[in-house]
């Protein structure tokens, strides 16, 4: 991995996985709300990891059409650096939660085919920072974290006007192809790094870092 490379590990849910991230040298960690998924944590779970964290590390808090009183909620209780938008949130909305919070947003955009590069578009004007991954199938109970990798020719070359994280599928055995094929800066990823679903495994923490760097 270039060195300039960042990467963001999702759905940490023990106090042992940030110490894990940390060392592996994660820049980002990510906290998943979302009560199907294995890797939900509470927001009191989310606030202890939370202060764990060390200095330096961006902490990310992983919602999916949250309304309101959930974000009111959420940002009361746990510190974070950064929104991460998983579910439909419209243009609209994304500037909503911005302007509300005061926090730098993340919008996920689920890629499947080539009309779906049209939503990178989108949203490029109000967010922060883009999430492009993997479109979840049809019917899938989670939007996203599906260990899925999308086409990356698709994204080969491209540039958009708003910093970008690659995600989907990504492993301590495809990272850094991923790089190399996307031209990606920062990879995000949450099973590549889990021994089951929801368990980080810290050597696969630092085999994700490792490996990319190769
Ligand atoms: O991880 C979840 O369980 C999850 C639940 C609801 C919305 C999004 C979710 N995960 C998103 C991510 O962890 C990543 O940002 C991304 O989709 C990559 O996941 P993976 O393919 O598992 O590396």
């Amino acid at each position: 991995m270039p060195p300039d490379v960042r990467v963001k590990m999702c759905g940490l849910r023990r106090p042992a996985d940030i110490a894990a991230a940390a060392e592996a040298g994660a820049h980002y960690v990510g906290f998943v709300f979302f009560p199907k998924s294995p890797r939900n944590v509470s927001l009191a779970e989310a606030a202890e990891l939370a202060l764990a964290v060390p200095v330096g590390i961006a902490k990310v808090a992983l919602v999916v059409d949250a309304d309101d009183a959930a974000l009111d909620a959420l940002t009361a209780r746990v510190p974070l650096d950064m929104l991460q938008l998983h579910g439909h949130e419209t243009p609209g909305r994304v500037a909503e939660i911005k302007a509300r919070y005061g926090l730098p947003v993340m919008k996920a955009i689920g890629i499947a085919d080539a009309p779906d590069l049209a939503e990178i578009e989108r949203y490029a004007p109000v967010a922060d920072q883009l999430l492009i991954d993997a479109k979840p199938p049809k019917g899938a109970d989670l939007p996203g974290g599906n260990a899925l990798s999308f086409d990356w020719s698709l994204i080969a070359g491209r540039r958009w006007s708003k910093p970008w994280m690659l995600a989907g599928g990504l492993t301590p055995g495809n990272a850094a192809e991923a790089v190399r094929r996307t031209g990606a800066r920062q990879l995000d990823v949450s099973s590549g790094i889990e021994s089951a679903p929801g368990v980080k495994d810290a050597g696969l923490m630092r085999a994700f870092v490792a490996a990319a760097r190769g």
